[in-house]
């Protein structure tokens, strides 16, 4: 929802531009964080869904971990003043010279994806004379019933160690001096919207949590990943139900004294507090369509390209018309996936009306790219007027 003032400044600054709401960030966080606290959860923020600087310095403060999937977001995470003892490390192929970095640091702990990686962490660390924290992650075949290309937690995916090889893990683990085994990490996909699937992953947490303890490993960290999503149709219902979810977690893990539950929450904390704003270049009436061409386009915004992903459209313009027209919404990239919406209902608008793409706050600034030579993204937030 803008304020009249923010349609103001906006209307004065050229577009496209990604707008941060930083006080709705805040308050999210601040949801968020007293739902943790109150189970004693601890939650490091997925850096993967939005890594901006202004966004990162509100995480940070608001006392949160850090979730990197690559070398650089370890470097990003440090940088940006995040303690080291808070950064976790996770990554289907984690390079050398990534684990190399991450040693140095003295991260927390390397979520390991495979059996040959957790060797190879073992012997870089034994270079290094240094002992790496490690926790399991755990491929548990549970379905996350969200968008096939966002499942990370099927028999089918690349991520995490598959059950059965569970036996060769922990002989691993036991021979390797310089490993040390903090716990076992899980993350079964993204936007996730149907809670219940978190109950089917908490069955499957708790026994492989009880079977390495039965073999005499101490499992002190239950890493639960994240995934809960938001509400994408309805982006003015801002912040999401931290309290249901975490519930189900203090409801249905089987918690001992000595374990820690940690999650890694990425789109929940950041989706709502963004917003892509465009200009319309041209509308081109047809016979059969409409179209608004933006001037933002799939090099912006990636998500509807690639996962035919859902976000709500609106014309903020002054409304000079009561004319309502349904438009496909384009971008001007050479590609036609470049669309964000189809056949969307808007007031009837014209050049260098203003266009709201709302909910982009998670993988979308993250997920841009200069193909076509576009021009560097722009952000504004609440704070900069
Ligand atoms: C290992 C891991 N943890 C956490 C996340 C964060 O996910 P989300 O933004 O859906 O909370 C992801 C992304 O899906 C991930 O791959
Ligand atoms: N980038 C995806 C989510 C992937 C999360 C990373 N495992 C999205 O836009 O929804």
């Amino acid at each position: 929802m803008f304020s009249d003032k923010d349609i103001a400044h906006f209307s004065n600054l050229e577009t496209p531009f990604y707008y941060y709401d930083l006080n709705l960030l805040r308050e999210t966080l601040k949801v968020c964080s007293e739902a943790a606290n109150a189970y004693n959860f601890h939650v490091h923020y997925a850096m993967k869904a939005n890594f901006n600087d202004k966004v990162l310095a509100q995480i940070k403060q608001a006392g949160f971990g850090a979730d990197a999937v690559s070398g650089g977001e370890v470097k990003k995470a440090i940088e940006s003043g995040f303690a080291n003892n808070k950064v976790v490390f996770a990554g289907v192929g984690k390079s050398d010279r990534e684990i190399n970095y991450a040693l140095d640091q003295d991260i927390f702990c390397f979520n390991v994806e495979s059996l040959q990686e957790l060797q190879v962490i073992n012997e870089l660390a034994e270079k290094k004379g240094k002992v790496a924290k490690v926790a399991i992650r755990i491929n548990p075949n549970v379905d996350a019933h969200t968008h096939a290309n966002i499942t990370t937690g099927l028999d089918e995916n690349k991520f995490g160690i598959n059950s059965w090889d569970m036996p060769a893990c922990a002989d691993i683990l036991s021979v390797s001096a310089n490993l040390e085994f903090v716990g076992i990490h899980f993350h079964i996909g993204s936007q996730i919207t149907n809670l219940d699937v978190y109950k089917n992953l908490c069955v499957r947490v708790n026994e492989f949590a009880a079977w390495f303890e039965d073999k005499n490993f101490k499992v002190k960290v239950l890493n639960v990943g994240g995934g809960l999503g938001i509400d994408y149709h309805n982006p003015n219902a801002q912040i999401p139900n931290f309290e249901a979810y975490f519930k189900i977690f203090a409801d249905f893990l089987d918690i001992k004294p000595h374990q820690e539950v940690h999650f890694e929450l990425g789109r929940a904390l950041v989706g709502q507090s963004s917003s892509l704003i465009s200009r319309v270049l041209y509308v081109k009436n047809g016979k059969k369509k409409n179209f608004i061409v933006l001037d933002a386009g799939m090099t912006e915004l990636m998500r509807p390209a690639l996962y035919q992903a859902y976000h709500q459209i609106e014309n903020i313009s002054p409304k000079t018309t009561e004319t309502t027209v349904k438009y496909d919404v384009v971008g001007p990239i050479c590609e036609s996936t470049d669309c964000f919406g189809k056949e969307v209902a808007l007031q009837e608008t014209f050049r260098n009306d203003l266009i709201a793409i709302r909910s982009t706050g998670a993988y979308g600034e993250v997920m841009a790219s200069n193909y076509n030579l576009r021009d560097a993204i722009v952000t504004v937030t609440s704070e900069d007027y």
